[in-house]
């Protein structure tokens, strides 16, 4: 078996080496000779995985992306040539969501604003919206959830159409998959129009795909006077992006939101599941036998924890500004995809146990945190 799999992709020898011959390429550059003898294409989200790139792909059996996103696979192509298809769906919705939360605790502290009383328009409220919404559920903040097509389905209890949810919010999240036609479009989702209307100080944070907002007209915007608070972790045109947007964008970041450890290391797990299925094969390995031990995995509270509190730990484990001063530090020198490649390690919150007695537990277990209650003690 010849496993093609691309060199971001963590753990793919401890995973496939036993089922095949493992080779590696590089995300963007990858030829239609390179798969001219290969079995199984393992690829992540940079990889066009179209009719050029598999003319010559005569002996391909299996595509996986370890990705959620698929919009860089043509899906109908791999059906119609019989080759099995899987991607990730999930692997990184905990990571999506805690660099979400990382973001508007650190908003909070800069602005001393407050999250308590505020608004939350969740668009598309999927495996990422979903565990978003749950992991805020307590916190005070008002959730206002916007997918039309989870509510018609009767998926989803309640829905906001987007104008009213741009039109009500204080702070908006984007988790919609890149959809270029139709009636659930979300290529420019957020275009001119909606820009204009926004009000101002408004927090958007983009964290699905870059065309969803569309950056030549939020560029305009801004230069034209309109103030709005930007977290951006996906841009358009990656990787040469719009860096002229960057003076006006809080947090920035090269992609990289669902790039926890855990959160690549279960989309290269569940490639293997999709993998071991087509060979009919067991498939025995466990993402806990390859995950590193973390280097902080453990905190204490004692009576009181106020929201700046709940924030400085929310940044121990991940303090979006990191990755933020990477990105401006860095882009010029290193680019885009090598400040991806070379992303440093960050680990999901459910890896830091608390030693709590401050009577906040169940919100902290909401959260995600590991919470050992120590009342009793
Ligand atoms: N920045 C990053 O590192 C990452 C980005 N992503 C992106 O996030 C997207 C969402 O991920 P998941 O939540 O796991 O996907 P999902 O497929 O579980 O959920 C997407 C939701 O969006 C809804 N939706 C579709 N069109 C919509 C519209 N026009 N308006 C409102 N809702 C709409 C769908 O009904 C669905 O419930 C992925 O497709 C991917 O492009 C995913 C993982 C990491
Ligand atoms: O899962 C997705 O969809 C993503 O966007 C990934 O987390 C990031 O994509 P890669 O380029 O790292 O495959």
């Amino acid at each position: 078996m010849k496993i093609l799999a691309d060199q971001n992709m963590p753990l793919v020898e401890e995973y496939f080496s036993d089922l095949g011959d493992v080779k590696r390429f590089d995300g963007r550059n990858l030829s239609p000779d390179a798969l001219s003898d290969i079995d199984i294409l393992l690829t992540r989200s940079v990889t066009q995985v179209d009719a050029q790139l598999l003319s010559k792909a005569d002996n391909l059996k299996f595509v996986g992306t370890a990705t959620i996103g698929i919009d860089h696979i043509d899906t109908a192509l791999l059906l119609q040539k019989n080759i099995a298809f899987s991607s990730a769906p999930g692997c990184n919705a905990i990571a999506v969501a805690e660099y979400v939360i990382s973001a508007l605790y650190a908003y909070s502290q800069e602005t001393n604003t407050g999250l308590a009383g505020k608004s939350l328009a969740i668009i598309g409220v999927g495996n990422i919206g979903q565990c978003l919404r749950d992991k805020l559920h307590s916190m005070g903040v008002t959730l206002l959830l916007c997918d039309p097509i989870r509510y018609a389905e009767g998926t989803l209890d309640e829905h906001i159409e987007l104008d009213a949810a741009l039109e009500q919010a204080d702070f908006v999240t984007f988790h919609v998959p890149l959809i270029k036609d139709g009636k659930h479009k979300t290529q420019h989702l957020l275009n001119a129009e909606r820009i204009a209307k926004l009000k101002a100080g408004m927090l958007i944070i983009n964290a699905s795909r870059g065309d969803v907002i569309d950056n030549k007209a939020l560029l305009v915007a801004l230069r034209s006077g309109k103030q709005l608070e930007l977290v951006l972790d996906v841009w358009e045109n990656e990787p040469n992006i719009l860096t002229d947007l960057l003076p006006y964008v809080r947090f920035s970041s090269v992609h990289i939101a669902g790039h926890t450890q855990e959160g690549k290391a279960r989309g290269t797990q569940m490639l293997y599941q999709g993998v071991c299925q087509l060979l009919d094969v067991a498939a025995t390995k466990e993402l806990a036998d390859f995950l590193p031990i973390p280097a902080l995995t453990k905190c204490h509270i004692e009576e009181t924890l106020s929201e700046h509190d709940l924030g400085r730990i929310v940044h121990l484990v991940y303090d979006i500004r990191r990755d933020d001063g990477l990105l401006r530090g860095n882009l010029t020198t290193q680019g885009f995809d090598s400040l991806r490649k070379n992303y440093p390690p960050r680990r999901e919150f459910s890896t830091l146990s608390i030693e709590n007695r401050s009577g906040h537990g169940a919100m902290l277990a909401q959260l995600g945190f590991n919470v050992i209650e120590k009342n009793e003690e």
